[in-house]
C-alpha cells in the first residue's frame, strides 16, 4: 500500500532535511506520523507526494487521497461543483456518486451550504470539505495531515468513524498529528520523526518497551524517547 524508503530529502541541492526514514503501511491500517514542530513531518508528506526536487530513496505508493493541513479550492466553484467536477474527472457512476456525497453532505452538516464557494466557508468547514472530496475517490490509501486543529469535536469524531469504516474495507491511512492522546487511541502504528530521523516506528507497546515506560502514554513515550533534544 505504502513503502517508504528516503535516504535523504530537502527543499534545495545540498540541503538535508530527512535522512534515513524507512516505514511501510498494510491494508487496513491506520499509521500515526508523529514528532515535534519541525521534525520533518510535512517534509515525508511531500517526499511521499513526490514534489521534492531534493530526493533520494523510493517511494511506492498505491492510488492515494490527500487531505493538506491548508485546504486548496477552485476560487470561482461552489461546494456541489467541487463534488461534480470530481465525479466528471473519476468518470464515476453518477447516482451512486451523488447519493454518497449526499450522505457526505449530510453527516458533516454542510448540506445548506452546497451552492456556496468553500473559500467564503470557515476553516473546519473548508477541511469538512477537503475530506468530503478524498473520502468520495476511494482510494486505497488517504494520507492526512493534521486533521484535527481545525474540527470541533463532533466532527473529530464523525472522521474518525469514517476512517474506521475505510480501514474496514481494506484501506491504509498516514495521519500526521500532534494530537497525541486522540492517535494513542485511534492508529494502530506510530512512526515517530525528531530532526529529520526515525526515532522508532511500532505499536505503543513497543513505543512503550523502547522508551521504558510500560504503562506510559503516547505523550510520555515520545518526551522520554526525544529528551535529549530539549
Ligand atoms: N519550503 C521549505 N523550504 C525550506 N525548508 C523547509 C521548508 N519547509 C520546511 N522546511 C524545513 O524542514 C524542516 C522540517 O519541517 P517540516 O515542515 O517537515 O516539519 P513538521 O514536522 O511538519 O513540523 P510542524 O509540526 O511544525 O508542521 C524544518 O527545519 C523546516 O524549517
Amino acid at each position: 500500500m505504502l513503502v517508504v524508503n528516503i535516504e535523504q530529502a530537502g527543499y534545495s541541492e545540498g540541503s538535508e532535511v530527512l535522512k534515513d526514514i524507512h516505514f511501510s503501511i498494510n491494508p487496513g491500517e491506520l499509521v500515526g506520523l508523529i514528532g515535534p514542530n519541525g521534525a520533518g513531518k510535512s517534509t515525508t508528506v511531500k517526499s511521499i507526494l513526490g514534489i521534492l526536487t531534493n530526493f533520494t530513496g523510493t517511494v511506492d505508493v498505491s492510488d492515494y487521497s490527500y487531505v493538506p493541513e491548508r485546504p486548496i479550492f477552485y476560487d470561482r466553484a461552489t461546494l456541489w461543483e467541487h463534488i461534480d467536477f470530481l465525479q466528471t474527472i473519476l468518470e464515476a457512476d453518477e447516482e451512486e456518486f451523488r447519493e454518497r456525497a449526499g450522505e457526505l453532505l449530510e453527516i458533516f452538516q454542510l448540506t445548506e451550504v452546497i451552492h456556496h464557494y468553500p473559500d467564503s466557508f470557515s476553516k473546519g468547514m473548508q477541511q469538512k470539505v477537503m475530506l468530503i472530496l478524498a473520502f468520495l475517490r476511494k482510494p486505497d490509501l488517504y494520507i492526512i495531515d493534521e486533521p484535527f486543529m481545525g474540527l470541533d469535536p463532533k466532527a473529530t469524531r464523525i472522521l474518525l468513524n469514517l476512517l474506521e469504516e475505510e480501514k474496514k474495507k481494506g484501506a491504509g491511512i498516514l495521519m500526521s498529528t500532534h494530537v497525541l492522546d486522540t492517535a494513542e487511541k485511534r492508529c494502530d502504528r506510530f512512526v515517530l520523526i525528531s530532526e529529520g530521523r526515525l526515532v522508532i516506528q511500532g505499536s505503543l507497546s513497543d513505543i512503550q518497551d523502547k522508551a521504558g515506560l510500560l504503562d506510559g502514554s503516547l505523550f510520555d513515550c515520545f518526551d522520554k524517547l526525544t529528551e535529549h533534544e530539549s
